[in-house]
């Protein structure tokens, strides 16, 4: 009996220990807290479809029953709502924090296939409404917004970059705590694999694990004669990963009815679940499982 109380008194001290430790290390830290994994979406150019990828990454690993959550860093182009369909604003709770002190926190919007998502698009009424914000203010407004949503408990963050190697970007990749890392998006297109070398390189250079390189609009299976066709080139990502020396976790092809899915706000892994995109999103879940040491 007095053991178990001693080991009672000892896990609350351990756990307040612990949440003193998490408020010293700051605000982002206590938001994300009971987060198990933060993983960012990197590309060079724009347009490869990081959005997509990111979408239905997460929709891939909640089918697989881990609780996924979103964080759209693009401030001017925002996607990640529309693409779940999702139109409405994010709720903002006055929190009790302590005594004489209110806190006003936001509460996600959940996708209806259960993904959690946070996005500059879901602050303001309209979703029109340009941001206007420059340089520091950028930085400063992804900060806090990360450190006042209740996330609650996960098992991954997923966060949606813009393109290139902007504020945003070095923002998410220098003050995420505990980033796990990156996945790179490319196209085979040259230019694609040319200007993904530059944001590589700067997520080297802030010592960002680069977990895995993907290759977005690779090949297209024809409509009629499901022949492989590669209109964009071939083997581009997979030479970048090697001179990158990033593992390569495989090809996604061209779906022509994504463009109806992405408008209807619905995740094509949950639309066409057999088609080879979902096959292919199952690899890379696999793929990141085992990077992580989840296997
Ligand atoms: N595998 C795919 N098959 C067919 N269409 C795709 C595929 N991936 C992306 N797209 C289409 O390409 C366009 C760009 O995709 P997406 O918005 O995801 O790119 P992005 O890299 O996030 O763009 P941005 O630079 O604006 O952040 C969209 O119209 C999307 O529907």
């Amino acid at each position: 009996m007095n053991a178990d109380i001693e080991r009672e008194q000892f896990e609350a001290m351990k756990s307040k220990v612990r949440e003193e430790a998490l408020k010293a290390k700051g605000p982002m830290a206590m938001a994300l807290k009971d987060i198990r994994h933060k993983i960012a979406i990197l590309s060079g150019k724009g347009g490869v479809g990081k959005t997509v990828v990111t979408v239905n990454l997460a929709s891939a690993l909640k089918k697989k029953g881990y609780e996924v959550c979103i964080f759209d860093a693009d401030l001017h182009g925002p996607a990640v709502p529309k693409a779940l369909g999702l139109y409405g604003r994010m709720d903002v709770v006055s929190e009790h924090d302590h005594p004489g002190h209110h806190d006003l926190r936001f509460n996600p919007l959940l996708s209806s296939n259960g993904i959690k998502v946070v996005s500059v698009a879901s602050m303001w009424a309209s979703q029109d409404q340009p941001i206007m914000w420059k340089g520091a203010h950028k930085m400063r407004a992804i900060r806090q917004l990360i450190a006042s949503v209740n996330w609650g408990r996960a098992d991954f963050l997923l966060v949606d970059l813009p393109p290139g190697t902007g504020d945003e970007v070095q923002t998410v990749m220098r003050s995420i705590p505990k980033l796990d890392g990156m996945i790179v998006v490319t196209t085979p297109q040259g230019l694609s694999t040319m200007v993904c070398t530059r944001a590589i390189s700067a997520a080297r250079e802030l010592e960002v694990p680069l977990l895995g390189l993907v290759e977005n609009m690779s090949w297209l299976k024809c409509p009629s004669c499901a022949t492989e066709m590669y209109p964009f080139g071939k083997g581009q990502g997979e030479k970048l990963a090697r001179l990158m020396e990033i593992p390569f976790w495989g090809k996604i092809p061209i779906e022509l009815e994504m463009g109806e899915c992405v408008d209807e706000g619905v995740p094509f892994v949950d639309e066409k679940p057999d088609s080879d995109f979902s096959k292919a999103m199952d690899k890379i879940v696999s793929k990141l499982m085992e990077s992580l040491g989840e296997n």
